[in-house]
């Protein structure tokens, strides 16, 4: 491909012209404070999980224009000073991020990302930002959903030819491992997040024999160690499985069975299918093939077929999940939450007449807080950075909207979400590896009640505010209307 990305210039047009106003009126060195946070989790669930955080870093290090952008830049964009352009050229990130670790479970309103910058590089910044985790996010969350349902069972990442485009392909099938998939078929995936590969086989190579029979015996030839026959390609019960089993016993006769094998279903009931098929597999001492399934997947249909008995181990999904298909985007945004003028802090809010759309303002960070003895998630608290909480005295928590609604928290523990990621521009944080973060989503699961985390119609999981920070909104409500 001759077409080279700039992610430098994979922004609003708005950001750089903002920008040219910031330099141009001396704003640029006000120190501004941004929280980006999601306002709905995907697909009217319980939660989301937080991801695309290694690639923002990786963005933010290496963020700079060069001399062909400038020129650009000042091409089509006369009205851009000269001396905005000129620190363009020498633009580096100096402020400061905190965020939460990729991979954590966060829920709405609540900051997942707190920047701390000079106003013109925290707004430079949004547009790729929220690209980054929209996707990431949307697509950690559906894979989640989709193996919460498999309860166990294998999921594997199929979809990259229905994917937007090979970048979203790729992304997507790093956001769905740190979902929980346990493993993508997007080759290119070896290279970003250094996993093998997985996958089984085309109906183009069982059509490419001139039988069925003929194609399995010469796929397992090359195959021995991770031979899945696809079985549909011509009538799934009287020739498909027949012939898989055939083979089976061929390669057990000679001692070549692998660990891995069995069998692939692509089309009709899965349901009656995969039972069927595991009756006929089992009677021919093969009870340890491999059955799996693919075929416009999502997490209700496989509930379902869950429902159904169908006896399916391991589960291929493409396009529902890679393209989060009934739930296509993911509305996270970006809002300015204080300023620092001529050395005076000014919290900020943004007012909607949709009450939960109003921002919350100033220096934030959030607590989680936890039940010493069970360790389960209680809710989840954004207060301003300098209160503190006091672990050993009871603690009265409210929502911010209904206030009356009151709960008072005994015998629990508080996690700070928010850790450092860069500061003075300099990054002090370590990303995990791939599996580290599926795991830390795994572990988390077991401590955010199920009644939270289920597909249809969970509860709501409270993310409350300080009364310090609630007094400072309701104050600057007023001084706004
Ligand atoms: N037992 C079942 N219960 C509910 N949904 C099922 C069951 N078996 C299969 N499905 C789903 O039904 C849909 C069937 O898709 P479709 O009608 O396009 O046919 P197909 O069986 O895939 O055949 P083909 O690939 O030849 O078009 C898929 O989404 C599949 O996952
Ligand atoms: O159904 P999805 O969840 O999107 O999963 C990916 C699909 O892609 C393949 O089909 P395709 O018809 O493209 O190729 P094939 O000839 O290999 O079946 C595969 O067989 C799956 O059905
Ligand atoms: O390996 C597979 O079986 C596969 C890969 C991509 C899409 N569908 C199936």
């Amino acid at each position: 491909m001759s077409f080279q990305r700039k992610l430098q210039l994979a922004t609003d047009f708005y950001q750089l012209s903002m920008g040219n106003v910031y330099y141009l009126d001396n704003k640029k060195d006000q120190i501004a404070v941004f929280d980006l946070f999601i306002r709905k989790n995907p697909c009217d669930g319980g939660y989301t999980i937080a991801a695309g955080l290694e690639q923002i870093i990786e963005y933010i290090e290496q963020l700079h224009f060069d001399d062909e952008d400038i020129a650009l830049l000042k091409k089509n964009h006369p009205e851009f000073d000269e001396n905005y352009l000129k620190y363009l050229r020498n633009f580096s990130f100096s402020g400061e991020i905190y965020a939460v670790p990729e991979g954590t479970i966060v829920f709405p309103n609540e900051p997942i990302i707190r920047v701390k910058a000079p106003l013109i590089q925290a707004q430079l910044i949004e547009t790729t930002m929220l690209t980054i985790i929209n996707h990431q996010s949307l697509i950690a969350t559906k894979a989640s959903r989709i193996v919460d349902a498999a309860d166990g069972g294998t999921v594997l990442e199929f979809g990259l030819r229905r994917a937007h485009g090979s970048e979203a392909g790729l992304y997507g099938a790093r956001a769905a491992i740190i979902g929980g998939c346990a493993g993508t078929s997007n080759v290119e995936s070896e290279y970003l997040i250094e996993i093998p590969s997985k996958g089984t086989m085309s109906h183009s190579l069982v059509q490419s024999y001139d039988s069925e029979l003929e194609a399995f015996r010469n796929y397992a030839k090359y195959n021995p160690n991770n031979l899945i026959l696809l079985v549909d390609t011509y009538d799934t019960l009287n020739s498909g499985v027949p012939n898989a089993i055939k083979i089976f016993q061929e390669l057990r006769e000679k001692n070549q069975l692998g660990d891995t094998y069995g069998i692939r279903l692509d089309s009709g009931d899965l349901a009656y299918l995969s039972k069927t098929a595991r009756k006929m597999l089992d009677q021919a001492g093969f009870a340890d093939a491999i059955i799996s399934a693919s075929s416009d997947l999502d997490e209700y249909i496989i509930r379902d077929l869950k429902l159904q008995g169908a006896t399916i181990d391991s589960w291929g999904v493409g396009t529902k999940m890679i393209t989060s298909y009934d739930c296509p985007a993911l509305g996270a945004v970006y809002k300015l939450s204080q300023i620092e003028e001529k050395g005076q802090v000014k919290p900020k809010i943004k007012i909607s007449n949709d009450v939960i759309k109003i921002t919350n303002p100033g220096y934030k960070k959030v607590v989680r807080f936890y039940d010493r003895n069970s360790h389960m998630a209680l809710a989840d608290l954004i207060l301003l950075d300098d209160e503190k909480i006091d672990e050993k005295e009871p603690l009265e928590i409210f929502d911010p909207i209904c206030t009356w609604k009151r709960k008072v928290l005994t015998n629990f523990y508080a996690k700070e979400l928010l850790i450092p990621i860069f500061v003075n521009g300099k990054k002090v944080y370590q990303s995990p590896n791939i599996k580290e973060i599926q795991n830390y989503v795994k572990h988390q699961k077991q401590f955010i009640g199920e009644e939270y985390r289920r597909a249809l119609n969970p509860h709501i999981y409270h993310v409350d505010l300080s009364e310090k920070l609630w007094n400072l909104k309701q104050q600057l409500i007023h001084q706004e209307r």
